[in-house]
């Protein structure tokens, strides 16, 4: 079962439908909140499931029906599916078609990153139309140049797809090579995010969120500020992960993007998979955190 590729819109020339603006369209509709599919074993079994295939089909499917039309994106993590070898990946391949086909944007969460030749399968392999794998945008790690990663970042602009680059992640350790200095006095993290700038700088010269995407988890503190990063300019949407499970809350999205809260997409996994295995409890719990989420970033709530 798969549902078009994006459409072509006239509006913004030839091709289809760029990413960021899609994104945008959905955080309006359902609030800033891109709920994870992470079938972690404990998950499945605090579900009733059984922890092998037969789990993990049932737990995505739930999911996918569950979050589909009532949130702005939904992230499966493929370290999961991978798990359970190539049955594994099939569930999580027709988890993407499934979601598609409702029309909700799916996030494959993957984090991949290499040289640009092996990129460019990579890229292939998540963002182009045809790939079994496709999804509308994916994360990827630029530790070995954000430049090594441009075979994804091209093909993603030209299929109407989005990557999303990590910046800030949110896991502690993560600073030791994300908040080291370039010679230019720049941290490593923001010259990431300036170069996501520069790729997104057309969509923003058209008053547009761009696709070319930074993951800043929501548990960094005061990083972004310390760092002197400047997350608006970059111009295209933060991917927040770490809010619930991982301790962060709704108000810490508010204090570490500050002017950039309008670009967040914040994510959460388990804090609204444990509302499971019931369909509507699940469903209900992603749209009270989105809610919070919206009622945190909407404008005046700096005040
Ligand atoms: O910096 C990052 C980047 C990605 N993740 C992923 O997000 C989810 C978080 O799950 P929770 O249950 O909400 O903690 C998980 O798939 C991570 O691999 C991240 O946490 N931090």
């Amino acid at each position: 079962m798969t549902a078009p590729d994006p459409a072509p819109d006239p509006a913004a020339g030839p091709g289809p439908v760029p990413f960021g603006r899609r994104l945008r369209a959905a955080m309006d509709a359902h609030g800033p909140l891109c709920v994870g599919i992470d079938p972690h074993r404990a998950l499945l079994q605090s579900w009733g499931l059984t922890p092998g295939l037969d789990g993990l089909r049932a737990f995505t499917e739930t999911c996918v029906t569950a979050f589909a039309g009532r949130v702005a994106a939904v992230k499966p993590q493929s370290a999961f599916y991978e798990v359970h070898g190539a049955a594994g990946v099939a569930v999580l391949e027709e988890a993407l078609a499934a979601l598609r086909a409702a029309g909700t944007l799916s996030i494959l969460d993957v984090k991949r990153g290499d040289i640009g030749t092996t990129v460019e399968a990579y890229a292939h392999a998540s963002l182009a139309p045809d790939a079994p794998g496709a999804a509308d945008a994916v994360t990827m790690s630029p530790y070995l140049g954000y430049g090594a990663l441009r075979p994804a970042i091209d093909l993603a602009q030209e299929t109407g797809r989005g990557v999303f680059v990590l910046a800030l992640t949110s896991n502690p350790e993560g600073a030791q090579v994300q908040h080291a200095r370039l010679p230019d006095g720049r941290s490593v993290a923001g010259a990431v995010a300036d170069a996501a700038g520069e790729d997104n700088a057309p969509a923003r010269a058209r008053g547009e969120l761009g696709s070319i995407g930074l993951v800043v988890g929501a548990t960094v503190g005061d990083a972004v500020q310390r760092l002197g990063i400047d997350l608006a300019a970059s111009g295209g949407p933060l991917l927040a992960p770490g809010l619930g499970a991982q301790g962060a809350t709704a108000d810490d999205v508010r204090r570490v993007f500050g002017d950039a809260l309008g670009q967040v997409l914040a994510a959460s996994s388990r804090d609204v998979l444990r509302a499971g295995p019931d369909r509507a409890a699940l469903g209900a719990r992603a749209e009270q955190v989105a809610a919070e989420v919206d009622r945190m970033i909407a404008p005046g709530a700096l005040d």
